[in-house]
Formats: structure tokens, sequence, C-alpha cells
């Protein structure tokens, strides 16, 4: 279901009001469809599933690693609603001769970055939706991010970066796969 927009119009205005302030005063007057526009297109993801991007394959003859390194998202934390931010590490091992477009990779990350979320489970549904999807014989996702929940408020780590993986099929079973793939995206 898309964004239902007139309901979140009126659950901004009401959230104005909640915290003291006038929603009828000039400079709040468009805030609620504002707001309901930003969130149609920063939770655009619920809508879209990993079928759409990795529909496109090309049967190319390369059974070994493709990653792509640096791919910067915003996504939403689902306890306090502030963005988390930073940069994805995406590879892969094709299964079956199965490539897809690399900017493809890019917008897998932000099918699932563009929905209410939590680090961890972001990483692991691109590792899941590469082996599921598209058949690769492993996966690896790295993701190094910046919560706001953990910066502008309560412990205030401003700068703390938090770092998960999710490594599946041959690069999780084979060391020094797994070894190549992480040396290559620490830039080394
Ligand atoms: N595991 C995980 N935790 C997250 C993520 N984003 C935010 N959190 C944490 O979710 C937790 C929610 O904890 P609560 O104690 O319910 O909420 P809170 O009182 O606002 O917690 P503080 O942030 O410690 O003030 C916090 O520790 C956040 O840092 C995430 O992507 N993954
Ligand atoms: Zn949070």
């Amino acid at each position: 279901m898309a964004v239902d927009r007139p309901r979140v119009e009126a659950a901004v205005r009401e959230l104005l009001a909640g915290i003291g302030e006038d929603p009828g005063r000039d400079g709040l007057l468009d805030t609620p469809a504002r707001v309901a526009r930003m969130y149609a297109e920063v939770f655009e993801g619920l809508d879209q599933d990993a079928h759409e991007p990795l529909s496109t394959t090309f049967d190319i003859e390369h059974q070994e690693l493709v990653l792509v390194r640096d791919i910067a998202f915003h996504s939403m934390c689902e306890h306090h609603l502030l963005p988390f931010h930073g940069m994805a590490h995406v590879g892969y091992i094709p299964g079956g001769g199965a490539v897809t477009g690399l900017s493809k990779l890019a917008r897998l990350v932000h099918v699932y970055a563009r929905r209410p979320q939590v680090q961890e489970r972001l990483t692991f549904q691109i590792a899941d939706a590469l082996m599921d999807e598209l058949g690769a014989a492993g996966a690896i996702v790295v993701i190094e991010a910046e919560h706001m929940c953990m910066s502008m408020r309560g412990v205030r780590a401003a700068g703390a970066r938090t770092i998960t993986s999710a490594v599946r099929g041959m690069l999780r079973d084979n060391p020094s796969t797994r070894g190549e793939a992480m040396a290559l995206i620490n830039g080394r």
C-alpha cells in the first residue's frame, strides 16, 4: 500500500499540536503536506520489492566476485523515526551465470533502506535478496552508518559509526574468498 498522504497530514497536524505548536501559524501551514510528500519519498521502498531491481540480468561468464563499494544510502530508524545514513558495500558471486546491472545493487539497497528499518535487518535483507532473487552463489553486505538517534539525542555519541555485515553461501564458507572480499571493502 502506498503512503496514505491525507492520513500522514492529519497526524503531522496533531503532532505539531502535541508539541505545543500552532499548526495554523504561517510557517507551519504547509508543513503537514510537505512532510506527507517527504514520507512518500523516504518510505517508497514499502511499495517495492527486490524483484524490481534484480529482474534485469545478463548472461556473462563470470564466476567470481562482483563488488560495489560506497553506495551512499539514507534510511529511517524504526525506533525513533530519525535518519541513519552511511555507506553500503555489496558484493556477490554470480550463480548460474546470472549477473545483474551494477546500478541494480544500489537500487536494491534503496528498496530496503526506504522503509522504517534497523541496520541489521537492512543488511541481511540485501544479502538474502541476492541469494534468493538473483540466485547468487555467495553474497556479502557490509553497512557502516551513523544513527541520528544516537547523535542528536539520547546518548549523544555524535560521530559513532555502527558496522554490520551479512555473509552468505560461498562467501561465508570459503575463508579466502571472504578475506578477498573484506580486503576490497576495506580498500586494500
Ligand atoms: N540494534 C539496533 N538498534 C538500534 C538501531 N537504531 C536505533 N537503535 C537502538 O534502539 C534502541 C531503542 O532503545 P529504547 O531504550 O527503547 O529507546 P530510548 O529510551 O530512546 O533509548 P536511548 O537511545 O538509549 O535513549 C536504542 O538503543 C537505539 O540506539 C538499529 O538499527 N539497530
Ligand atoms: Zn533510533
